[in-house]
């Protein structure tokens, strides 16, 4: 685990061809072709003009794609600005069972492929130099999927497809720009692949409240190409919900074991979906030393797939050091893949000089949110301690 400051994330673009029912694919093996030549030219543009390319498992398996520009001004014009002819390839897999023969690896252009480090071993043995492999933890949270693609000195990101990688990156609200080619006829197959599919336990931050704005729609022959600025979720703005969920987050804080030596704090962690996921408090259980956002984590499986979405809420600003316990709070928020922390209270100079939660949690691209409004009632559990300080 390690909190190492990351570049600035890359902006993300989600290019796809969509029929008028919302098919992105028939259910024939065959890849369905929806652009038309045109389009086909506008996305090769597109696919110049950034700096790598990101497809997932299924669509490597199912469409078997180069991504390569295949014009050869436009590579040409790459190679004359300093970069290379293709940009990077990225493939996002889960488990691996991927063939040694796809037309990627036989492509121009450096590839990486991106999986949980426990599928990494078994597919750098299936690949050998083909890609390189990299481990992204004990998921596939496209928060570090960018993070890992930033270090890499990625700025603009062109995600192809397929769909589950559609709403992997839409719900995880990092998407900045979608270009919609809308082809003129129907699937009409309830089994064919659909953009952006639901994902359980997941929301859309583009939903009827929060529309994405038109940046354009342009005609090319029969399609219609529809540009959206995708608005990310607004995660830095305080809610109505973050208020009660800090409440009962204080509540809880009201249930600690009285220390003279440890502030009572409460937290909770609750899903995208509003649905709790995990509570605790501090020296919950008979453990004297164990922190309330310590407790809720321990009390999670850290592979559910909400956690990338999800929200803690603690009364007290997450631990940057801690003298009992090897990992400080906020460096347990980040290995659990949280993104967004809400705090009501700062902590104060009694225990530690200067805690560094915020800014510990910030540099590792986590959104912190502050309610001063409710830090006096968050205090007022510690007032104890806090009149000595
Ligand atoms: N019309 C268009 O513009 C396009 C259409 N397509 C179509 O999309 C279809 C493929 O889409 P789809 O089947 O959804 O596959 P995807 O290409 O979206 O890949 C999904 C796979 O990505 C891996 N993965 C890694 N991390 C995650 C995660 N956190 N959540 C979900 N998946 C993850 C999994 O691999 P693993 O299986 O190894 O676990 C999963 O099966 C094809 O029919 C293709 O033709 C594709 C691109 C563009
Ligand atoms: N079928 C379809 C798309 N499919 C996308 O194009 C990829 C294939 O790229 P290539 O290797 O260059 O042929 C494929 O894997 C998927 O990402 N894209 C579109 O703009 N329109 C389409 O109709």
């Amino acid at each position: 685990m390690s909190l190492e400051p990351h570049p600035a994330r890359p902006s993300v673009l989600i290019s796809a061809a969509m029929s008028v029912d919302g098919h992105i694919d028939d259910a024939a093996p065959e890849r369905l072709l929806l652009s038309s030549p045109e389009d086909f030219d506008r996305v090769d543009a597109l696919r110049a003009a950034y700096d790598a390319i990101l497809v997932g498992a299924g669509t490597l398996r199912a469409d078997d794609p180069r991504l390569e520009v295949r014009d050869e001004a436009r590579r040409a014009a790459r190679v004359a600005r300093g970069l290379p002819e293709h940009p990077l390839k990225v493939a996002l897999v889960g488990h691996g069972g991927l063939a040694a023969d796809l037309r990627l690896w036989q492509s121009g252009g450096a590839k990486l492929v991106l999986a949980p480090d426990a599928a990494v071993a078994g597919l750098r043995a299936e690949l050998g130099e083909r890609a390189e492999v990299v481990g992204t933890g004990a998921g596939l949270d496209p928060a570090r999927v960018l993070d890992a693609l930033a270090a890499r000195g990625v700025r603009r990101l062109m995600v192809e497809g397929g769909g589950a990688i559609q709403s992997l990156f839409l719900t995880a609200g990092l998407v900045d720009e979608i270009q919609l080619a809308l082809a003129p006829f129907f699937v009409g197959d309830a089994a064919a692949p659909r953009f952006a599919p639901p994902v359980a336990g997941a929301v859309f931050p583009q939903d009827a409240a929060h529309r994405m704005t038109l940046l354009g729609a342009q005609s090319l022959g029969d399609l219609v190409v529809l540009r959206y600025a995708a608005r990310r979720a607004d995660a830095s703005r305080v809610t109505t919900a973050d208020v009660d969920r800090m409440r009962l987050a204080i509540e809880l804080s009201r249930e600690c074991p009285a220390s003279e030596t440890a502030y009572s704090v409460g937290a909770v962690i609750v899903a995208a979906d509003g649905t709790e996921i995990a509570c605790g408090f501090s020296r919950e259980g008979g453990d004297d030393k164990v922190h309330a956002e310590e407790s809720a984590l321990g009390k999670i499986d850290l592979t559910d797939p909400r956690l990338r979405t999800a929200t803690i809420y603690s009364t007290l600003e997450p631990c940057s050091v801690r003298a009992s316990r090897p990992h400080p709070c906020a460096e347990l928020i980040r290995a659990a893949g949280i993104g967004r922390v809400v705090l009501a209270w700062r902590e104060p100079a009694l225990f530690v000089a200067d805690c560094q939660g915020v800014e510990l949690l910030e540099q590792a691209g986590a959104t912190v949110v502050e309610i001063p409004a409710l830090a006096e009632e968050a205090r007022a559990v510690n007032a104890h301690l806090v009149s000595r300080s």
